[in-house]
């Protein structure tokens, strides 16, 4: 099956090969075609180039993009999209002064979800979670990261991995699973933090591991949640079965996860609101891609990750959502690029190279996503009729996208 797309005002994110990631002063250039073509075959992107070369090609299908662009989807690299229910009533708290700190002393916040998703069917976990999957592919996310740790016991994790592993099967877009059994102290282990721990090393990651549910590890690393000690434990574990770590670190304190993250080759470091210089230093020269989560900090009326510092000292920079029902409920990577530029003072191009190429990064799919390149994904955002790439995040809360395509599909 061959697709050829025409006319393209501008195929943004055009990569001859794939690259890694990008930092410092390398986020400043967004390589694009104006006035393109692209062939999708089958599932991937088999060519592009301008209209002045478009050769003769065979094809099953047209689209004329007249005055539309088309850009790599989105890679959402942090979510928390499993969940049972919603909580509305801490938002309501908090708008009444209550701060995220205090609703989770008072038995609110993620033990609350752990609650209601224990005692929820898993039939109906994975309809709730596929509400929210297809609402985000038509917000033009083409790849999605998604944790567990709502569950916070053996059992309930497992059914949140299973949930992850059933999307995988029925959903056309690239999904990777994290494993984040250190998300919160479940009650039981209220006075004894370290046996927890030792269950999650001992016990869940060997069976996850085993039962290949999970493809990272997590720890949230924060006070009042794991020690950066915890975190070593949690990385370490996941590194012995195959599973690298993606950390929640230095959402409200700067504890030194970020060290320890780069010490265990973390995959990426995410939330990073409170960044302290040693935090930076750590980072540089590294291999461990920091996330920031604009959409978090809008929620919880934060500080916003200082974006500009970390990119003006050559530290490269992923966005993502971080959906989930506590500090950001949505997933919208418009939105999230959008933030970055108007709250993080990231340029367009910043930001999109964010969401796309370091983003994959972040995923460990770089050779599949990110980029318009040969070879990849066709899973792409055809945008409606715009003046140029920088409306997107200039025109927020607008939609502008008219199609999406996973795996060369058209959705609309
Ligand atoms: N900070 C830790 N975990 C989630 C929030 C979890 C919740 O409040 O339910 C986050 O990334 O923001
Ligand atoms: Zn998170």
């Amino acid at each position: 099956m061959k697709t050829l797309i025409t006319n393209i005002k501008e195929l943004v994110q055009v990569r001859e090969h794939t690259i890694s990631k990008l930092q410092g002063i390398e986020m400043k250039e967004l390589p694009s075609i104006k006035n393109a073509w692209l062939l999708i075959e089958n599932e991937c992107i088999a060519d592009f180039g301008s209209m002045d070369s478009l050769p003769t090609l065979e094809v099953d299908s047209k689209i004329d993009a007249t005055g539309k662009m088309i850009l790599p989807s989105w890679v959402d690299s942090h979510t928390h999209l499993v969940y049972a229910g919603n909580r509305e009533q801490e938002f309501v708290d908090r708008i009444n002064g209550l701060t995220y700190e205090e609703i989770a002393n008072k038995g609110g916040g993620i033990v609350n979800s752990a609650q209601k998703l224990q005692q929820t069917e898993e039939d109906s976990l994975y309809e709730q979670t596929v509400k929210r999957l297809k609402e985000v592919i038509q917000l033009g996310t083409g790849a999605i990261e998604i944790k567990s740790g709502y569950g916070l016991t053996l059992e309930a994790e497992l059914k949140m991995l299973r949930v992850i592993k059933r999307l995988k099967e029925e959903f056309p877009i690239t999904i990777k699973a994290t494993f984040l059994g250190a998300h919160a102290l479940p009650k039981e282990y209220k006075d004894n933090r370290e046996a927890y721990i030792d269950e999650i090393v001992n016990v869940m990651i060997p069976k996850i591991a085993e039962e290949q549910l999970a493809d990272y590890v997590d720890a949230f690393c924060e006070k009042g949640y794991f020690t950066v000690e915890d975190t070593i434990r949690v990385m370490e574990a996941g590194k012995k079965y195959g599973m690298p770590a993606k950390i929640h670190v230095n959402q409200f304190n700067a504890i030194g996860g970020i060290k320890a993250g780069v010490e265990n080759s973390a995959l990426s470091v995410d939330h990073l609101e409170v960044m302290n210089t040693e935090d930076i230093e750590a980072l540089k020269g590294s291999e461990t891609m920091p996330v920031a989560l604009p959409s978090c900090s809008l929620f919880l009326s934060i500080p916003y990750t200082p974006a500009r510092e970390m990119i003006d000292a050559g530290l490269p920079l992923a966005l993502a959502t971080d959906y989930n029902p506590g500090s950001t409920p949505s997933g919208n990577m418009n939105l999230v690029v959008s933030l970055a530029c108007i709250k993080m003072r990231m340029t367009p191009e910043e930001a999109i190279n964010a969401a796309t190429v370091n983003a994959a990064y972040a995923m460990g799919i770089s050779e599949t996503h990110g980029s318009i390149t040969k070879g990849k994904k066709a899973n792409l955002i055809l945008t409606k009729e715009i003046p140029s790439y920088g409306f997107l995040p200039y025109s927020f809360g607008s939609n502008h996208i008219e199609n999406v395509f996973l795996e060369g599909q058209p959705l609309n």
